[in-house]
């Protein structure tokens, strides 16, 4: 089978943890802020980061579009705590002209874990991911308050909905590629490589 390439939206955030995740997990890893570079790849993440911020500079880089356009046309997807709010139709509490790429049908609540426990380290059983639950590292992360009939739920903590899926669109509210366990990267990969084991979770 071809080893896809998968880009990391290299705006903003944890880029180079994904990009070494990825290539830990057999995919050609390459940053991406260009339209250009963006037609290129396989796959794409969308980092953790700050949610305003990557949202202003894809808008100043030309990207919105293009993003919006390669999600809709099934490009697979995964977006980590930022990037899961990138991914988020709707936001419950968006900064004033704040803009997401959306894709999956969820309405998600920034910095929801709240200030006493902006981060911390929680295991968490994924949906296909089998053996240990995987460390998730939360900082000052999301939830996702609501999802649509076509989202499958993969996950959750303390009652609250922190993996989700739909189609190829993919997201974690916290931070696979800060603990060396590529396993989430690894099912991503997957369905980058439009393996169809990874679309039966
Ligand atoms: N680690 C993160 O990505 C934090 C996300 C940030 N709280 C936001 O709203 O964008």
């Amino acid at each position: 089978m071809t080893t896809p390439v998968v880009g990391v939206l290299a705006l903003q955030g944890d880029v180079r943890e994904h990009l070494i995740a990825l290539a830990s997990a057999d995919a050609v890893a390459r940053p991406v802020r260009r339209p250009e570079e963006l037609a290129e790849v396989d796959g794409l993440v969308i980092p953790g980061g700050e949610s305003t911020t990557i949202s202003k500079l894809a808008a100043l880089f030309g990207l919105l579009e293009p993003l919006r356009a390669r999600v809709r046309d099934g490009m697979p997807v995964y977006g980590t705590c930022a990037g899961m709010i990138m991914l988020a139709d709707k936001i419950l509490d968006p900064r004033s002209g704040q803009e997401t790429v959306g894709g999956i049908d969820m309405i998600v609540r920034r910095n929801a874990f709240g200030r006493q426990n902006e981060s911390f380290e929680a295991a968490v059983d994924i949906k296909g991911i089998e053996g240990d639950p995987v460390e998730g590292v939360f900082i000052r992360a999301p939830w996702v308050e609501s999802v649509g009939a076509q989202v499958e739920v993969l996950a959750e903590h303390a009652g609250h909905i922190v993996a989700v899926r739909q189609g190829n669109a993919l997201a974690t509210s916290f931070h696979p590629e800060l603990t060396g366990d590529h396993r989430v990267h690894a099912l991503f990969v997957e369905m980058a490589r439009g393996n169809p084991r990874a679309g039966s979770l």
